[in-house]
Parts: structure tokens; C-alpha cells; sequence
């Protein structure tokens, strides 16, 4: 016979307490592992680690939880045994609610130490000063392209990159009514109004722009003002107790944006080959005529494919750039060894900016 609902809570409360205690046997060991660490004071947080115990679980996993939740929940465990070890303090744009902020909960966890910070440059500042271990950035949109202010400041900072992740970015336009009547003004960061200005064209074509220092600032002062709408995450809707006038409103539907997850070299060593890895760096070239050309040349001659290039002005007043670019693989392999090699003696600048795995 069937069991009833009762009987399946009751098995399901059973399973509960086996796991906690289980659970609570992993925390354990977790904490040992802190104190092995604290001794001879080596990083707490360990991403090969944390990826070798997903990939192995997934390889073990017999359903029926799928392979993607898997990852989520062990995900979730290991950072609550990382805080356990010692809290992690992440800093990214906020307030609460940013997009930043889910990037950084995605890559960490929830069980971090939230600093939530009000520009780029305090994001970098709060992690190069160890006032955070890490720091979350976005770089680039696959709207608006790159995050101009997070290259710049990788240039100049000691901070490199160790992990990257990508996000869907689901813009919303939220009020303190469900309408769009009566909108005199649209407050974003200057990145949202940009990937959703076909939309406010269509829609609220006489809505003043105003540019704010994040969609979740926007969002705060649009809670007090029944006059202007905020574009922001959903998140920031519930975390302000406003309504959503208009749903998904960028212009392109499958708005990502890439984030990079920084920290001091002492805080975490470049991550170890993971098989599918990435170098960042940023060079540029004297400025004679070919000097680009023969930048390719060596990552051709050793079959290095670059996944990224893009240029930033120098600021010399000579028209000269800077080139950033992402090549596939890691500097422990010899034909990506070789061509970074070869790319440096055609440099005038060059600066590795990090080796990390290729973030989902
Ligand atoms: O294996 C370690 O080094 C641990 O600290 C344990 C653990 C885990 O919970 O499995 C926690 C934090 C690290 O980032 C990696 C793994």
C-alpha cells in the first residue's frame, strides 16, 4: 500500500536529522582543517578544493537530484564550513541588492561577510587596504561591453584576478505603484539606463535619465518618491517593498554580465590548472606601424586562441592603448608558457592581471 502524506513527512524528518548530523560531523572536520590552516597560516578559501568536491559528487551522484543541484547545495555547505574556518569578507558594489552583490553570493556562497561598498574604486581600495579578502567586479556586459572604470583600476591595483562568473542580467523597473503613469524620472547606473534605453524610449520617452552609483541606490530613493522609478534587480525590489511597473525591460534578452573576483597575491595564489582556464593580461605596444600585428603573431605560432581583446587610451595624449586580453588555457602548459613569453619581449608594458578558471 502507498504510505500517506503523514508517513512520508515522518521518513522525510528522519532523513533530515541523519543529514544534520552528518552535516554537522563535515562542519567538524571543516573547523580541524581551520586550525591546521591557522597554524601554518594558509588560505582558507581553496576553489580547486571546492571544485574537486563537486566534480566528485556529481561523478557519484545517482539521481534523483540532478547534477545542477548537486553543485548549488554543496556549493551552500562549503561556504558555511569556509565561515567556520574563518569569515570571508567580500566586498562589491552595493547596497544590498545590486547585481554585484548576487554575483558575489553565487561565486561565495551566502556565508560571507557582506561589505557592501559605493564605487569601483572603494571596492578595489577595501580589498588592496585587507579591509576584504576579495572583491567582485563586473568587466564586461554583452550590451554595453566593458566595464571601462573596473579595467582601469586592474591596471593600476596590486590585486589580480583569481575567478570569474557570469551572470543573466534581468532588468526591472520598479516603483512604489504597479503603473508606469506618472514616471517623471528613471534612476539607474549609468550601465542599466544604457542596456534599456530602446525600451524608456518606446515607453517613457519623456521620463528624465538620471544616473545614479548603483540600480540598488536607485531603487532606495525611488522608495521614497512616488515620481521616479528605479531600474534594478528583483532583488532590489523586495529588499526596498516595490512593485515591478514593467518586467525585463533590456533591450537584449540574454543580458549577461561577466564579473571578476579579485584579492592580494597573499590573500589566494593564482588558482592551479583546472582544464579549463584563462590568462588576463594587459600590455601595450610601441607605437610603430604593425606593432598589433606582431602581437598575434606568437599566439598563432603556439596555437594559443585569445578570447578577448579590447583597448583602453593610455591617457599619454599620444594616441596610445592599452591592449586587455584573455587567452585560453594556463601558464602551467608549455605552448601557453612559450607564447606569453614570446608576447612579453614585443611589450613595453606588460602586466599579468591573473590565470583563474573559466567562470560558467
Ligand atoms: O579542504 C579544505 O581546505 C577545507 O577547508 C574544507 C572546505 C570544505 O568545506 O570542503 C572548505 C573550504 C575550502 O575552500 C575548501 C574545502
Amino acid at each position: 500500500m502507498a504510505k500517506d502524506l503523514a508517513q512520508l513527512r515522518t521518513e522525510i524528518d528522519a532523513a533530515d536529522r541523519e543529514l544534520l548530523a552528518l552535516l554537522n560531523r563535515r562542519a567538524a572536520l571543516a573547523n580541524e582543517v581551520g586550525e591546521l590552516k591557522r597554524a601554518e597560516g594558509s588560505t582558507v578559501f581553496r576553489p580547486e578544493r571546492e571544485a574537486e568536491v563537486i566534480h566528485n559528487l556529481q561523478e557519484a551522484n545517482r539521481g534523483p537530484l540532478k547534477a545542477g543541484n548537486v553543485a548549488t547545495i554543496w556549493r551552500e555547505i562549503m561556504s558555511a564550513c569556509r565561515a567556520l574556518e574563518a569569515p570571508q569578507r567580500v566586498a562589491y558594489l552595493g547596497p544590498a541588492g545590486t547585481f554585484s552583490e548576487q554575483a558575489a553570493v553565487q561565486f561565495f556562497g551566502s556565508s560571507i561577510e557582506h561589505i557592501p561598498c559605493v564605487s569601483f574604486d572603494e571596492v578595489f581600495h577595501s580589498a588592496s587596504s585587507g579591509n576584504a579578502d576579495y572583491g567582485v567586479v563586473p568587466v564586461e556586459n554583452s550590451t554595453e561591453g566593458v566595464v571601462t572604470r573596473s579595467l582601469d583600476l586592474l591596471l593600476t591595483s596590486p590585486l589580480h584576478i583569481v575567478g570569474e562568473l557570469s551572470l543573466l542580467v534581468r532588468h526591472h523597473l520598479l516603483r512604489q505603484s504597479p503603473s508606469l503613469d506618472g514616471i517623471e524620472a528613471v534612476l539607474a547606473h549609468p550601465q542599466a539606463l544604457a542596456q534599456c534605453q530602446g525600451w524608456l524610449g518606446k515607453h517613457l520617452p519623456n521620463a528624465e535619465r538620471r544616473a545614479v552609483s548603483s540600480n540598488a541606490e536607485g531603487a532606495r530613493l525611488a522608495a521614497g518618491n512616488p515620481a521616479w522609478a528605479a531600474i534594478a534587480s528583483e532583488r532590489a525590489g523586495s529588499e526596498f517593498g516595490l512593485h515591478l511597473a514593467a518586467q525585463a525591460i533590456q533591450d537584449d534578452a540574454f543580458n549577461r554580465t561577466r564579473f571578476a573576483v579579485v584579492c592580494l597575491p597573499q590573500t589566494l595564489e593564482a588558482p592551479q590548472a583546472s582544464g579549463k582556464d584563462c590568462v588576463s593580461l594587459v600590455i601595450s605596444v610601441p607605437n610603430r606601424p604593425g606593432a598589433v600585428h606582431d602581437l598575434l603573431v606568437p599566439l598563432k605560432h603556439h596555437g594559443v586562441s585569445m578570447t578577448r581583446f579590447e583597448s583602453r587610451p593610455a591617457r599619454s595624449g599620444q594616441w596610445e592603448y592599452y591592449f586587455y586580453i584573455d587567452i585560453e588555457g594556463h601558464p602551467s602548459q608549455p605552448h601557453v608558457a612559450a607564447a606569453l613569453a614570446d608576447l612579453r619581449s614585443l611589450c613595453a608594458f606588460y602586466k599579468l592581471l591573473g590565470t583563474y578558471p573559466v567562470g560558467e
